[in-house]
């Protein structure tokens, strides 16, 4: 697969970036592969706003990657402490965030979320993200025979809880990394424009 580049930021007009820095944190949701640890960089870079993924930040305490995590303490321990790093993470103020695939399947995560970020759910197909995702040892859960059919049954049970915690559902389809943040910075900004009862600044 062809790396495509990716650039630092996207150009946004003064009374945009002034628009979206009223905004309180961006949480971005979705399955493994659907970009949220991508496009969250570039949107923070761009909004000018501390980026914090849920799994860098796991791991920089832990000083362990997610496959030993999972290795010696299983996937149950790696959601506690992805549960108390989303906790934490969700206090902070005026950051993007981005979650791990599976950090919905909590209810205290997903109440920890809504309260102070507008939640982006990044939906896409699981065939799509498992181009993705293929050749990416760093995710345990996609480690066995039939990596699609795992996404498959993870798309089944998490797309009602994406879909019910998200406040912007984005269809990544065919758009690339810098589409889907400019997509997101659209829809943004049309919500909080309209929120304040102002019109669109495009
Ligand atoms: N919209 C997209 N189009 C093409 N490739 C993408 C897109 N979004 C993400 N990717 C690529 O997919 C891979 C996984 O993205 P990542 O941001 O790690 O996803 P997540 O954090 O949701 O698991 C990365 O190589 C990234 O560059
Ligand atoms: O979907 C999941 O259950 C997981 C997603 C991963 O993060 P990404 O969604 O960023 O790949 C990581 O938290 C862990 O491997 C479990
Ligand atoms: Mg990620």
């Amino acid at each position: 697969m062809s790396k495509k580049r990716i650039p630092h930021s996207i150009p946004i007009s003064p009374t945009q970036q002034a628009l979206l820095s009223q905004l309180p944190n961006i949480s971005l949701v979705g399955l493994m592969g659907s970009g949220k640890s991508t496009v969250g960089r570039l949107l923070a870079a761009t909004l000018n706003r501390p980026f914090f993924d849920s799994d860098e930040e796991i791991i920089h305490r832990t000083g362990a990657s997610i496959p030993t995590i999972f290795e010696f303490e299983g996937e149950a321990g790696f959601r506690e402490r992805e549960a108390k790093m989303i906790q934490e993470l969700s206090e902070k103020k005026q950051v993007i965030i981005a979650t791990g695939g599976g950090a919905v399947l909590r209810e205290d995560n997903r109440t920890a979320l809504k309260k102070n970020s507008w939640v982006i759910y990044l939906s896409t197909t699981p065939e799509k993200l498992l181009v993705r995702t293929r050749f990416d040892r760093n995710r345990p859960l996609l480690q066995n025979p039939d990596p699609l059919g795992t996404l498959k049954k993870m798309h089944e049970i998490r797309h009602p809880l994406y879909s019910q915690v998200a406040d912007i559902i984005v269809t990544t389809g065919s758009g690339q990394v810098v589409q889907v943040a400019t997509h997101i910075l659209e829809a943004l900004t049309q919500k909080i424009a309209q929120a304040q009862g102002q019109p669109d600044t495009h």
